[in-house]
């Protein structure tokens, strides 16, 4: 499970476990409630079904009361003795009545107020038995005149008190239901608050719980988009956004009249750095590329990372002199060296300009039009241009040749001739110099200028280099077995020595071939050795410990500072042919020729110029002390088949091997 799927697990984690939480809270509160309630009506109703019980009851009594208050009045003017003992019977009966409901008054469950009220009734009731007694035997027994006053001073009012006291105890029946009906209310209004409570609780943890989910979808949302809009290495818009930006700038810049400009960049030498310095320092160059790029720019204008190593910048409305400004502060800014981890990097950068509405008013061919611009602008080493019509051709032009060189490098279409190099002080040849042709099928054969700078500016240098070295040893090789030991240079291209491989795979064409390293001259461009330095040294210093011979090729035509050229490994100087066919007319070269020799001589390395035509040349530079010559004097290039025969046939050979022709053979 990686960080970010544990990250996710352990929040949905706490979500479900809020939402449990807010869940049980829920039933426990509808549990609680619900058994709250239900305890307060079973209460209510057990009060309810008890005072009926008793008020009835009660009733019963005070009924019973009053009937046998009547009962006694009957008995006491009926003058029939079957009536009379008809009335009798029914005094008794309410008399049973009252009793009765007086008992099971008393069984059931009384308060201490109802008991005292009681035992006032059966004390009263008491009291009363013997006037009712003697009443109705008065009524039993004749027509005694004194019975109504019986009933009425002494019966009756005993009767009245048991009677009020009857009412006694209705009256705090009811008050003792009210007091219940209270309770129950009280009771089923502590139940609803604490159901509020509860339910409040519940709702705000669920309302937490929401905004929390809310919060992290909203943010997860943002973040996807980020990503499906934004580079990740950069932080710029990426090619979708930039589109959509552009579509929206066309649309607004139709409605509005007005004119936009895309400016489409490439890094001329960012593949080779990424190849050698490894990915780590290619990203961290696109990271200071794009913070470079950033502060070049208004605020109002798009910068956006196409992918790679290429940009687009977006400039709203500028005008002619803008878009020219901000293309030379681009190139400006990102001509300062890159200090990137512990490498130091020089690049530079293409940017092909179209215009709208001028170049196209779609977003299709605006983007086209600048692409064949940035071309037309990498083509001509010239750092920007503007799209014009004409860029079109040589662009498709350029594409097809450059997947033309990497097939020709691949299908073994390149050919390798070889230059004699002639030691002054023997006059025989010392090495070859390898220089590579292309057999193109339809274009002929081609000289390396026609295709080298186009192996560099599309990073197909490296396997140049390897092509020509393998096939220069294998040459060197096949020399060495027919016993001419001779040395075999190779020139390198300033994209070669950004290269941390090239050095091992040298060492591995040595060690296939079996050439002494010794033998091999890696020839360098004084600007090439200049163009990065720090990185320069580290693989010519690796190269230097191999024991393979380093030489300064074109010695004079850059600026080298010459405290930095003595401290380079090197182990030859080739003064450039321009000097050379130059020097037998013109002083100033004759001075520089003269002097780069001392200067080599003085600094511990052997010179070798380039360019002898003439025999006044080669005594010249005898003279002088130079070490070695190469010219159309002793020899142009040759195919090796050539170089084989002019071995055998030069003067320039003569003797460098009595049997080579036979060991070739
Ligand atoms: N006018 C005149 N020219 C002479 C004379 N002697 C030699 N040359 C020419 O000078 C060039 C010498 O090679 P370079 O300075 O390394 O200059 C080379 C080198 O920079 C580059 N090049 C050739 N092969 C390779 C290669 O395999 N790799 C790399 N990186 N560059 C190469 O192409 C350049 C041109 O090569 P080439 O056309 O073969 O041209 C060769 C050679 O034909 C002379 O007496 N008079």
């Amino acid at each position: 499970m990686t960080a970010n799927s544990k990250h996710h697990f352990s929040i949905g984690v706490r979500i479900a476990s809020g939402f449990l939480i807010a869940i049980m809270l829920m039933l426990a509160l509808t549990y609680v409630s619900l058994n709250h309630m239900e305890q307060a009506n079973a209460r209510l109703k057990n009060i309810v079904q008890k005072n009926n019980v008793k008020t009835e009851m009660a009733q019963i009594m005070q009924k019973a009361l009053r009937e046998r208050a009547l009962s006694m009045h009957i008995m006491a003017v009926l003058t029939d003795d079957f009536l009379k003992d008809e009335e009798y019977q029914r005094f008794n009966a309410l008399g049973g009545e009252y009793t009765r409901a007086r008992e099971k008054l008393e069984n059931l469950a009384v308060s201490p107020e109802e008991r005292k009220v009681f035992s006032r009734i059966i004390e009263l009731t008491r009291a009363a038995q013997p006037e009712v007694q003697k009443v109705i035997e008065m009524g039993l027994h004749g027509s005694d005149p004194g019975i109504f006053d019986q009933i009425r001073n002494e019966s009756m009012p005993k009767q009245r008190l048991i009677s009020e006291q009857v009412d006694a105890l209705i009256r705090l029946q009811q008050s003792q239901a009210a007091a219940a009906i209270k309770e129950a209310e009280t009771s089923s209004a502590s139940a609803r608050k604490t159901m509020l409570l509860l339910g409040g609780v519940a709702s705000l943890l669920t309302l937490v719980i929401a905004i929390f989910v809310g919060k992290r979808a909203s943010k997860h949302a943002q973040a996807l988009e980020h990503q499906a809009l934004y580079d990740d290495l950069t932080g710029l818009p990426n090619r979708t956004l930039f589109q959509d930006r552009l579509k929206q700038t066309i649309t607004h810049s139709q409605r509005e009249g007005l004119t936009f400009a895309i400016m489409l960049m490439d890094l001329d030498r960012f593949k080779e750095v990424n190849d050698t310095l490894g990915h780590n320092v290619g990203d961290l160059l696109l990271q200071e590329v794009s913070q470079r790029l950033l502060k070049t720019v208004r605020n109002s204008d798009t910068v956006a990372r196409l992918g790679g190593d290429e940009f687009v910048i977006l400039l709203e409305n500028p005008s002619e002199a803008y878009i020219q400004k901000i293309a030379q502060k681009i190139l400006e800014a990102l001509d300062h060296p890159f200090s990137l981890d512990q490498d130091v990097v020089d690049i530079n950068a293409s940017m092909g300009i179209a215009l709208y509405p001028e170049h196209g008013n779609d977003a299709v061919t605006l983007t086209q039009r600048a692409d064949v611009a940035m071309y037309a602008a990498k083509h001509d080493n010239c750092g920007f241009l503007l799209y014009s019509e004409s860029q079109e051709q040589s662009s498709r032009a350029h594409l097809t040749f450059k997947s033309e060189l990497r097939q020709a490098i691949e299908n073994d279409e390149l050919v390798l001739y070889f230059q004699p190099k002639i030691d002054h002080t023997t006059a025989r040849i010392m090495g070859v110099e390898a220089l590579v042709r292309w057999q193109h099928p339809k274009r002929g054969f081609l000289p390396p200028d026609q295709f080298i700078l186009t192996a560099e500016q599309t990073g197909l240098m490296q396997s140049l280099t390897h092509w020509v070295l393998e096939k220069a040893l294998l040459q060197c090789a096949a020399l060495h077995k027919a016993g001419i030991f001779i040395n075999v240079a190779v020139n390198l291209s300033a994209r070669n020595l950004h290269d941390k491989q090239l050095p091992a795979n040298i060492a591995r064409l040595l060690d296939k071939t079996n050439v002494e390293p010794s033998y091999l001259v890696l020839e360098i461009t004084e600007s090439a050795m200049m163009a990065d330095q720090a990185s320069a040294l580290v693989i010519l210093n690796q190269l230097d410990k191999m024991d393979v011979t380093l030489a300064i090729d074109d010695f004079g035509t850059g600026f080298s500072s010459l405290a930095y050229l003595s401290k380079l490994p090197v182990d030859e100087i080739k003064i450039d042919k321009s000097f050379v066919m130059e020097m037998m007319s013109d002083k100033q070269a004759l001075v520089i020729v003269k002097s780069t020799i001392d200067l080599g001589h003085n600094l511990g390395l052997k010179v070798v110029a380039e360019g002898v035509e003439t025999l006044e040349a080669w005594h010249a530079l005898t003279e002088w002390g130079c070490d070695c010559a190469q010219g159309y004097l002793m020899s142009k290039p040759l195919s090796a088949a050539d170089l084989m025969r002019w071995i055998n046939e030069s003067s320039w050979a003569e003797g460098i091997s009595a049997n080579s022709m036979k060991n070739l053979a």
